[in-house]
């Protein structure tokens, strides 16, 4: 499999220089030249199986002969043994929903589902071919403890994760602070997510910079991310559809940087029964808005939200929707974001956006509604769902084959549980005695410089870096 830019600059590299690219260096993103096809029988087969061996399947053909077949499976039950479900990403009827629940790994998140084999992966690549890498992240609150989860302690490896400072909750601040390990980096900027991912975007575009300071990517930039987010909408389909091919299911996803929602666009784009993909976002609805006017404009402003990891004004994943939108035209995807950048909007002319409406349906919910949400799957039967979760549960309301994921674990949001139920989720072991741990954190204005620095200072003294 080959793997070429959503601008054009880069056009046949392999898996593994994808993974380690992380951006392509023409500031687009790496996507695979070609999408396998999967039968019917295939998909029959495909739900008899555990979710490590399902994973092996779809990885396979996007990983091709770079990986031995014995070291791909290795890698992945490494990846998986740490989640507390022996199902991984177990589906259950709770709230008066059909529920997805990927947040069984060790940062109680649906981001641990990819981190944890992307940080083995990080690891495999550099025990097979040397060197190493200086990872550099953003994150709205659960992005960054996945990737400290997933690297910390390993040889070769330095992360740097960058979090819009008061933010994002006081569990996801502890946990990522409270690691200690020397390998792992906080850097809380006063901003917002968007200008955390700005500067990241930007370290990776100057490239004697990357270059000479081997920085590697986390977030869903990265395409081995939204390779490991394909698996569980295979899964899902499995367990719900009982293997019959004739028979589509709908997600709903609550969005922020578009790339939980994008890996369900993909899987059926090869082949996966899929009715219905809904967006659904909080009141930085700038998806929303696209789906529903064919522009998209991001506001004068991030609003603060009770789903503060969707509180994104531009999404990052965007740009391979627009890409496979437009078939491939690496040229038009390239002039969209350039007009992007100068006059603030990409508008569809209505074919596309006809396209658009038939890929995608887009719900809003407000915090009211959110709340509201929660309160009723509470009390359906007392299940308790996080913020994120619940907007997504929200706009599914009236589909009767949708699944819903549910991308965090409650506790991580016990202030908007309270809020909403009048008390908090109990904590999973893995997030508890969190708020009396030692922390180890740097503050820094929002700008490129400032960041530049404090990982230049770092590596040095770390003996890692250039
Ligand atoms: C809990 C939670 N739900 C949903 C999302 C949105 O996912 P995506 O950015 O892939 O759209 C995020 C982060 O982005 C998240 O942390
Ligand atoms: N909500 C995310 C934002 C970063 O998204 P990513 O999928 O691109 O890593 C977070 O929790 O950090």
């Amino acid at each position: 499999m080959h793997y070429l830019s959503t601008r054009g600059g880069v056009t046949s590299i392999g898996f593994a220089d994808a993974v380690t690219m992380g951006l392509a260096t023409d500031g687009g993103l790496l996507v695979p030249a070609e999408l396998p096809r999967v039968d019917a029988a295939t998909l029959r087969a495909w739900s008899q199986l555990s979710f490590q061996e399902l994973a092996l399947e779809v990885f396979t053909p996007f990983v091709g002969d770079e990986i031995p077949r014995e070291d791909l499976r290795a890698l992945i039950d490494r990846s998986y043994a740490g989640f507390s479900h022996p199902e991984v990403t177990p589906v259950v009827e709770a709230g008066g929903a059909r529920i997805l629940e990927l947040f069984h790994g060790p940062t109680a998140a649906f981001k641990d589902v990819a981190l944890q084999f992307l940080g083995n992966l990080f690891e495999y690549l550099l025990a097979r071919d040397g060197g190493e890498f200086n990872i550099v992240g953003a994150t709205s609150g659960d992005t960054g403890s996945a990737a400290i989860y997933g690297v910390r302690g390993k040889a070769g490896i330095q992360v740097f994760i960058l979090h819009p400072k008061g933010r994002v909750s006081p569990i996801q601040a502890r946990q990522m602070t409270t690691v200690l390990d020397d390998n792992v980096h906080n850097i809380a900027v006063e901003g917002t997510f968007d200008d955390a991912q700005r500067i990241v975007k930007t370290l990776f575009s100057d490239l004697p910079f990357k270059r000479s300071h081997h920085l590697g990517a986390v977030n869903s930039i990265n395409w081995a991310r939204i390779l490991a987010q394909m698996v569980y909408y295979f899964y899902a389909w499995g367990r719900v559809s009982g293997g019959d091919p004739e028979r589509a299911v709908s997600f709903s996803v609550p969005t922020g940087n578009f790339g939980d929602v994008f890996a369900g666009y993909l899987a059926r784009r090869m082949g996966l029964p899929v009715r219905r993909l809904v967006i659904a976002t909080n009141r930085n609805d700038i998806l929303t808005r696209f789906v529903d006017s064919g522009i998209y404009a991001a506001e004068s402003q991030v609003h603060r939200t009770l789903s503060p990891a969707m509180d994104i004004q531009l999404a990052s994943n965007f740009e391979r929707y627009l890409y496979f939108l437009h078939d491939g035209d690496c040229a038009r995807v390239r002039a969209l974001f350039e007009g992007l950048r100068e006059h603030g909007r990409i508008e569809l002319d209505a074919e596309r956006h006809a396209r658009v409406r038939a890929d995608f349906d887009a719900r809003a919910a407000s915090d009211a509604e959110t709340l509201e949400q929660i309160r009723a799957s509470y009390e359906h039967d007392g299940y308790i769902c996080c913020p994120h979760t619940a907007v997504g549960v929200h706009a599914a309301r009236g589909m009767d084959d949708a699944v819903c994921l549910a991308t965090a674990h409650p506790a991580k949001f016990n202030e908007a549980v309270e809020q909403a139920i009048g008390r908090g989720a109990p904590l999973p072991s893995s997030l508890q005695g969190l708020m009396e741990r030692e922390q180890r954190c740097v503050d820094l204005p929002a700008t490129v410089e400032a960041v530049k620095s404090e990982i230049e200072r770092t590596l040095a003294a770390t003996g890692a870096g250039a």
